[in-house]
């Protein structure tokens, strides 16, 4: 029903939009979703490519339900999932090599950003992805920064606050592709909601957003949508 009424009422949207869903609803997604506008994706996906890692779903198996685009790293994965930038970096490139755009999850704890640490660990973060990919893979990502302590809280970082990030993301991006690193879409997440967005994508380098809880409800990602 949710998937419906957003292709009902999404139309020709003036920008990018797709949903990441649970691996068993791809299906569901790729029969309602063909031929529309928008597009989906899974929210992990495995390291593995192939061999005896029962219940792990690989990066060609979402290829074989269309994808369009996996998260990889988000903090849920990394909390409670154990995941290294490392290990996010190795999905971020099985997820290229199956023609999937890995959309790389970055932030911070509050621990962290109370500490003066945000630049370091969301730098570290994005350092251990673009070490591992050419020049040409980078321009094939999507980088969302997602502060852990604004997921889900309804506590948004301020519009400056996450361009500032974003920036020191963008520069990086820059530093290793110089000329990709405009076009590379970088999301922002974190109690994104209706009346926040427009604050937010009005940022410089705030592209988009990665939207939990207000996906849930067609009418927030819809207007959601609109101000994008
Ligand atoms: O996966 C989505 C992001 O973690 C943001 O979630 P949220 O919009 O509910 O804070």
């Amino acid at each position: 029903a949710l998937l419906s009424e957003i292709k009902g009422a999404a139309g020709q949207p003036a920008c990018d939009v797709a949903v990441c869903v649970p691996a068993p609803y791809l299906s569901q997604c790729q029969s309602l979703l063909e031929g529309s506008a928008i597009r989906w994706g899974g929210q992990d996906a495995s390291l593995h490519e192939s061999g005896a890692y029962t219940g792990e779903v690989s990066c060609s198996m979402l290829a074989d339900f269309a994808c369009g685009y996996v998260i990889v790293g988000h903090s849920e994965r990394r909390t409670y999932h154990g995941e290294t930038d490392e290990l996010v970096a190795g999905k971020a490139v099985r997820a290229l090599k199956s023609g999937i755009a890995p959309i790389v999850c970055v932030g911070e704890s509050l621990e962290q950003r109370e500490a003066g640490k945000t630049d370091e660990v969301v730098g570290a973060q994005i350092d251990a992805v673009l070490a591992v990919l050419s020049a040409e893979e980078i321009a094939g990502i999507v980088v969302a920064y997602e502060p852990v302590w604004a997921i889900g809280t309804g506590r948004t970082a301020t519009p400056q606050m996450a361009q500032d990030v974003h920036a020191m993301l963008r520069a990086k991006l820059r530093a290793k592709n110089p000329a990709a690193a405009d076009a590379v879409k970088i999301l922002y997440g974190g109690s994104m909601k209706p009346d926040n967005a427009a604050d937010l994508l009005a940022m410089a380098d705030i592209d988009g957003g990665l939207i939990g809880g207000a996906s849930l409800k067609a009418a927030d990602f819809l207007a959601i949508i609109r101000a994008a």
